[in-house]
């Protein structure tokens, strides 16, 4: 073989992000280094799949190799692995693209995760990382590739530290087409030159990608490893669970285990195999902002695509594969946005994904709460934008609520629990579940014995306020308008009523507050909202929820809707006190009207308007109090 080293030569420095992921994975010691063979056949099938799908429509570049494949072979004496493939393979600017930089969202998220303090070695096995990880094992990678239909290869050398060199390869070394990739083993390594170590790895991790993959060792013949034949096609009797954990992980390029797995033929109409996975891990670009899906569309078990949007946004947690018996295998773009074919088998895969999401959280609560601790956020997004789906949503979505503990009650469950005349589904929006409980908003209902919905994720600021209700109840926010309690019965003891003559004084107090506060708030009222707490702030009855108006400011730097009410608590002993104080010492009246404004919007999370103020007026009740 002729020697690399003596043609010209390029040598290119890694982006630093390269480096650092370099550093990580060779000193990740604990870390499982068989993943990293995993790795290289994923992308050796991926390139393989491509060509298949350019193939379609530009033949040629098949020429007379038209049997995709991936060849393995090892060379104990020469400590060497090579991974071959016929697929697309690589031009020279796609080497420097793809081999010296990172582009993907997934290892920038690892190196984050990483940085932040996550166990690398826990993490490099649960995600694709991807080439870089051929390193853990070799001291030299040598890729050389050719682009299909080029007529020029290029050879990729790097030792992983400094750099890599790039040079025109020629003769024997240059594949007739696509990539093949030699690593040099480290000592630590040399066991991956090894016929059974290479099998074990194949037969644990990449037996069912769609590209038959061959082993051969130096000096024999080659033998199949895998057909390559489609995992999605075999009737389900004869898959075994590992069989769909190995291919969820080569299809997602997460290699957690799949908390769902979902296998059926549509016939009808449509004709398509479905293949999809819940993950039981949260994947780094759940909230990302394009929000993209990560099925892939197979026609006829050729790959077609991995961003046509097959399930709406809010199932984009899914993972696997469609494949289409209908579809003709020349898609173009746009027919690929605008397909009733595709249509039809969005609905009916959205469909059958909430129905066994359904029927998992009958059959399985437990687990069915490990997916909802991971998507449900994403989930309630459906509450929002399908309202087609809302109704069969609301039958999987979960709560915390101030009767749940820390478990989750369905809506069901909420409306099997209405108390005596309760109409309404209350709920309290907050940033977080031990600020939401301990609301003062809650104290009325907590005395009434009312369950009141925690509602803690951003977007449940979104879909309340334009979903109608559940079984004819309407949601009421319990920070919002006037508390309509009055009709529902305390759990104690009747609640005392004022006599008349502190009736008239709350009165007077009321009339007094909105005096002394202005234009602070837009009204001042008693409430029975209250319980131990002499003070709250509400929404006004039209108009948003306080929390949404709080992260429309912060997303959006949107000004509020308005001024809040002010409620006070007429049984409360300071509001009496203060009542008592009326006519009296005017001062104290004043830093009253201040310190309720000012503690209601505290207990909010929030500061008082005129925090200095506030501080001042605490002080000069306090020395009161205190006698200082
Ligand atoms: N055998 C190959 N043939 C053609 N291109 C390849 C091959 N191996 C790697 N590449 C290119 O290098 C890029 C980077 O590969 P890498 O394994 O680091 O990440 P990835 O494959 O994009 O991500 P993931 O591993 O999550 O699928 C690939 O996207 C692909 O474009």
């Amino acid at each position: 073989m002729t020697d690399t080293l003596d043609r010209p030569t390029e040598t290119h420095a890694f982006q630093a992000e390269v480096s650092r992921l370099l550093h990580l994975m060779v000193h990740s010691v604990y870390s499982n280094r068989d993943i990293f063979l995993r790795e290289l056949i994923s992308n050796a099938a991926d390139a393989c799949e491509k060509l298949r799908y350019l193939a379609l429509e530009t033949p040629a570049l098949l020429g007379d190799d038209g049997n995709l494949a991936i060849t393995l072979a090892a060379d104990p004496a020469a400590k060497t692995l090579t991974v071959a493939d016929n697929g697309i393979g690589m031009t020279r600017d796609e080497l420097i693209e793809n081999l010296g930089t990172i582009a993907k969202s997934g290892t920038k998220a690892f190196l984050k995760a990483v940085g932040e303090g996550a166990k690398s070695s826990n993490l490099i096995g649960q995600f694709g990382v991807g080439f870089y990880s051929a390193f853990m094992v070799a001291s030299r990678v040598v890729v050389t590739s050719r682009r299909a239909g080029s007529d020029q290869a290029w050879t990729w050398i790097s030792d992983g530290i400094n750099g890599y060199d790039i040079r025109p390869a020629e003769g024997d070394e240059a594949p007739a087409r696509g990539t093949v990739i030699r690593l040099e083993l480290n000592d630590e390594s040399t066991t991956y030159a090894d016929e059974a170590t290479v099998e074990r790895i194949v037969e644990t991790y990449s037996a069912h990608v769609p590209v038959p993959v061959t082993f051969v060792k130096a000096g024999e013949d080659a033998k199949a490893l895998s057909d390559g034949s489609a995992l999605w096609a075999k009737p389900k009797s004869e898959i075994t669970k590992e069989a769909y954990k190995e291919f969820y992980g080569n299809v997602s390029g997460q290699w957690d285990e799949p908390a769902m797995t979902i296998h059926y033929k549509a016939e009808g109409r449509h004709e398509y195999s479905v293949l999809l996975f819940v993950p039981s891990m949260k994947p780094f670009d759940l909230f990302d902002p394009a929000r993209k899906g990560h099925l892939k569309l197979y026609v006829r078990r050729v790959f077609i695509a991995d961003d046509v949007d097959l399930l709406p946004h809010w199932l984009r947690f899914a993972r696997g594969v469609v494949d289409s018996e209908d579809l003709p295998l020349n898609l173009s773009r746009e027919m690929l946005q605008h397909n009733p074919v595709l249509e039809a088998i969005r609905k009916n895969v959205t469909s059958r994904l909430l129905s066994e999401l359904a029927k998992l959280a009958e059959s399985d609560a437990a687990k069915f709460a490990e997916i909802w601790e991971a998507f449900g956020p994403v989930l309630k997004e459906g509450l929002y934008e399908d309202a087609e789906r809302r109704d069969e949503l609301f039958k999987i979505v979960r709560f915390r609520t101030t009767a749940s503990g820390e478990a989750t009650r369905t809506l069901a469950d909420y409306v099997a629990g209405l108390k005596e005349n309760q109409t309404k589904i209350y709920y309290l929006l907050a940033d977080d579940p031990a600020r939401a409980a301990a609301s003062p908003h809650l104290e009325g209902f907590a005395g009434r014995g009312v369950e009141v919905l925690l509602l803690t994720d951003p977007v449940d600021a979104f879909w309340v306020r334009t979903a109608l209700g559940f079984e004819g109840k309407p949601f009421q926010s319990v920070t919002q308008g006037a508390s309509d309690l009055d009709a529902i019965p305390l759990v104690d003891a009747a609640e005392p009523t004022p006599d008349a003559e502190t009736a008239t004084g709350t009165v007077a107090l009321v009339a007094r507050l909105k005096e002394l506060l202005g234009d602070k708030v837009s009204d001042v009222r008693t409430s029975n909202r209250l319980a131990s707490s002499p003070s709250c702030l509400v929404a006004p009855e039209y108009g948003p929820d306080k929390q949404f108006e709080k992260i429309m400011a912060r997303h959006q730097g949107a000004a509020p809707f308005g001024k809040p009410v002010l409620e006070i608590n007429p049984r409360h002993p300071l509001i009496l006190a203060v009542v008592a104080k009326l006519g009296g010492d005017e001062s104290l009246v004043e830093d009253a009207a201040v310190l309720l404004l000012g503690q209601a919007r505290v207990a909010d999370g929030e500061a008082p308007d005129d925090p200095a103020d506030f501080g001042r007026r605490l002080a000069h009740v306090l020395e009161k109090a205190l006698g200082a």
